[in-house]
């Protein structure tokens, strides 16, 4: 890729390029007002806006040097520990979400924080661009920091500067005792080591600290169309020729929310989701009455077994297999498939880790992989990868065919008995 190079005025020129290539297939050229997230989906738009950041990556490794890249990272704990602060402060939700400047007087007296504290915050904060100082002591929000008080991003940045927070120091020392080899016990993560636990963090979420699960489950639903939309309604072509009363069991479906979307896509779709603990009463308490008599929430532990059965059933999977290790992985996909005919199909919707390193590698999978490790000892894998892990669970499960997303890196996984 022509971002490899080293040559300053090539990269201004890749620069230059993708930046009118960008601007003319966006709606509206990019802007840190205020503004709700929109994820770019056109596909000519998301290839220039791959250039123009790694592109700009390099001029910061190159120009910034060591001290900008390796320092840079590793003080990247104060950027969190700041969006951490601006979260406890509720900052977000007390700047005008209209983009009207606040004084500093008076979010101190909304928050309660003193204005000290709040300007030292401000300060790293408005440096990166989330909040902008509009006239000495005034803030308003930017697009930044309008997002943190959005309810589901909101919920995800308390997860990622909370729990994920806390545990990510502890993994050093638990790979350091295991030999740097990845335990492939997920209750003995960094973790359960964080919070003083014999639990995976699912456990500890629907038994010690249910706020968490709660913020978890709300964290989830907003990720899933953070990048786009949602694979099993815009990318799984079967599913539109569904016939009537067609099953897809969603395997740890959470609160329901994409199985209520394919419902509400596919009229002719019945959904079970399958979960444990307290998401299947929150889900079945959130479920639009119109769709009562076609999505139902059932208990299910998906290490048990797999009770739905029966022809041209779709076993539906997201984001649940990467947290698992292989051997818990293998045990889950062992029994949907001795639940499975030959009609039926496996949709494992996940990420697919590039095999190749280096800088034009897709940052939200690296950075989910890394979440995985710390959490829960597992991790995103290769389509290689993939492969083996549904013939390590059933000799006769093979992928019959990848449903690639446009310009990240997910895809529907299609599986079914060979
Ligand atoms: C990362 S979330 C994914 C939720 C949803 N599929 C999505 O993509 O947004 C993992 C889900 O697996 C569920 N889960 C964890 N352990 C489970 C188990 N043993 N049996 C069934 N569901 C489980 C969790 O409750 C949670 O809803």
């Amino acid at each position: 890729m022509a971002t490899k190079t080293e040559d300053l005025t090539e990269l201004s020129n890749i620069i230059s390029a993708s930046a009118n290539s960008y601007l003319s297939h966006v709606p509206a050229p990019p802007t840190l007002r205020p503004a709700p997230p929109v994820p770019v989906t056109d596909e000519v738009a998301i290839e220039a806006r791959k250039q123009l950041l790694t592109a700009c990556r390099r001029v910061i490794s190159l120009v910034g040097g060591p001290m900008e890249t390796v320092m840079g990272m590793a003080v990247g704990l104060h950027d969190t520990a700041v969006v951490k602060l601006a979260y406890d402060m509720k900052l977000a939700q007390n700047v005008p979400l209209d983009g009207s400047p606040i004084a500093l007087a008076e979010l101190a007296a909304k928050t309660g924080v003193p204005e000290e504290t709040i300007t030292r915050v401000m300060r790293a904060l408005t440096f990166k661009d989330v909040f902008v100082e509009t006239e000495p002591g005034y803030f308003a929000h930017t697009s930044g920091s309008a997002a943190i008080g959005v309810p589901g991003i909101e919920a995800m940045v308390g997860h990622l500067t909370g729990e994920t927070f806390i545990s990510a120091p502890h993994i050093s020392d638990v790979l350091r005792e295991n030999n740097f080899v990845i335990p492939e016990d997920n209750r003995k993560t960094a973790f359960s080591r964080a919070f003083n636990v014999d639990k995976t963090f699912f456990e500890y979420l629907y038994t010690d600290n249910k706020p968490m699960g709660t913020r978890f489950g709300k964290a989830m639903k907003a990720m899933s169309t953070a990048r786009g939309p949602l694979n099993l309604v815009a990318l799984y072509e079967p599913l539109f020729s569904a016939p009537k009363g067609t099953t897809l069991v969603d395997i740890g479906g959470g609160i329901g929310h994409i199985a209520i979307a394919a419902a509400q896509k596919f009229p002719n779709l019945k959904c079970v989701v399958q979960d444990i603990g307290m998401v299947i009463d929150e889900g079945r308490d959130g479920l639009p009455e119109e769709l009562k008599d076609r999505v139902e929430f059932h208990e299910n532990d998906f290490f048990e077994g797999q009770p739905i059965g029966g022809p041209g059933v779709y076993y539906y999977l997201r984001h649940i297999l990467h947290d698992h290790p292989d051997p818990g992985c293998k045990k889950i996909l062992s029994h949907i498939a001795n639940a499975m005919d030959s009609s039926s199909r496996i949709l494992i919707d996940e990420s697919i880790m590039s095999e190749r390193m280096g800088p034009d590698g897709d940052r939200a999978t690296i950075v989910k992989d890394l979440q995985m490790l710390i959490m829960l000892n597992a991790k995103e894998r290769t389509e290689a990868q993939w492969a083996a892990l549904l013939k390590g669970a059933d000799e006769r499960l093979v992928i019959e065919k990848l449903w690639r997303a446009k310009g990240n890196g997910n895809a529907i996984i299609e599986a079914r008995l060979a």
